[in-house]
């Protein structure tokens, strides 16, 4: 398969509070790349800079020093408005709490980000129906959030974050308010999207979650201190890896 970098991070640092008595280096020193089509989790304790990762790669923020680009477009280059666009049109995101608008039913909270393109009806039309059937949300697209269970309610997220056939889907925690057969089944179609060529990035605590991606970026202190790869393992001894990485980590050791 044709391997082409998606996302590149090279020597990422972020400092806040860069002219006070106490700067924060949340991000000290940060290089990776991330191929196209690849499902990778990042990891680390809290405080460790997973969010501020994050935000970067979703040009919510700058980075200090250093660059991040994606698909070759410098991040730090595009003005306030652009970066607006530019997660539009190129990134899907995923949150623990779902974000979904309560006034709007679950249609027209998936149709949102293209009404915001605006997108033509019988396009946004063409565009949900593979993904009402791939999400299995037949049965509650036109109930509102309110009206559906937590699991539901991410599947509908998901659906949001997808039409727009984002480039990278960006997701913060997603099973971080799910029950665990829940989170399984959210875990379980986020390798069938990514089966289906889908870019995920997603930071989670929970080696559960992470075990689902191919790749694992553990984060300590601002820096990258190990990557793991589920190469053959099964998913089970992946999440015993998974695991102890992270007990090292907070043990402090190497
Ligand atoms: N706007 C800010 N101003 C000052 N310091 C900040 C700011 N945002 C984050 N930090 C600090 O940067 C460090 C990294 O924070 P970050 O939120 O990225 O960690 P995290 O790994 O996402 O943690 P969690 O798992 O708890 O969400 C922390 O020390 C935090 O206090």
């Amino acid at each position: 398969m044709f391997n082409m970098v998606l996302l590149k991070l090279d020597h990422v640092q972020k400092i806040f509070e860069a002219n006070s008595s106490h700067p924060v280096a949340a991000l000290k020193d940060v290089s990776f790349t991330v191929q196209d089509g690849e499902f990778v989790a990042i990891m680390g304790e809290s405080g460790a800079g997973k969010s501020t990762l994050l935000n970067i790669i979703a040009t919510l923020d700058n980075a200090t020093n250093g660059s991040a680009a994606l698909n070759g477009q410098d991040l730090s280059a595009l003005s306030k408005d652009e970066a607006a666009r530019y997660r539009r049109q190129h990134l899907g995101f995923v949150f623990q709490h779902f974000n979904l608008l309560d006034s709007l039913s679950n249609r027209d909270n998936v149709y949102l980000p293209l009404v915001l393109a605006r997108v033509a009806p019988d396009e946004m039309d063409r565009r949900i129906k593979p993904l009402v059937s791939r999400l299995r949300i037949a049965k509650i697209i036109d109930r509102y959030p309110s009206e559906v269970s937590g699991g539901q309610q991410q599947r509908i997220a998901i659906a949001r974050a997808l039409i727009t056939q984002p480039d990278v889907l960006l997701a913060d925690e997603p099973t971080g308010a799910l029950d665990s057969n829940t989170s399984q089944e959210i875990l379980d179609l986020f390798d069938d999207v990514n089966a289906n060529g889908q870019t995920i990035i997603m930071v989670t605590h929970s080696a559960a979650a992470a075990s689902h991606a191919k790749r694992t970026l553990f984060i300590k202190d601002g820096r990258i201190f190990h990557e793991l790869f589920r190469g053959d393992l099964s998913m089970k001894d992946y999440q015993v890896q998974i695991s102890n990485t992270m007990m090292t980590l907070t043990n402090g050791g190497e």
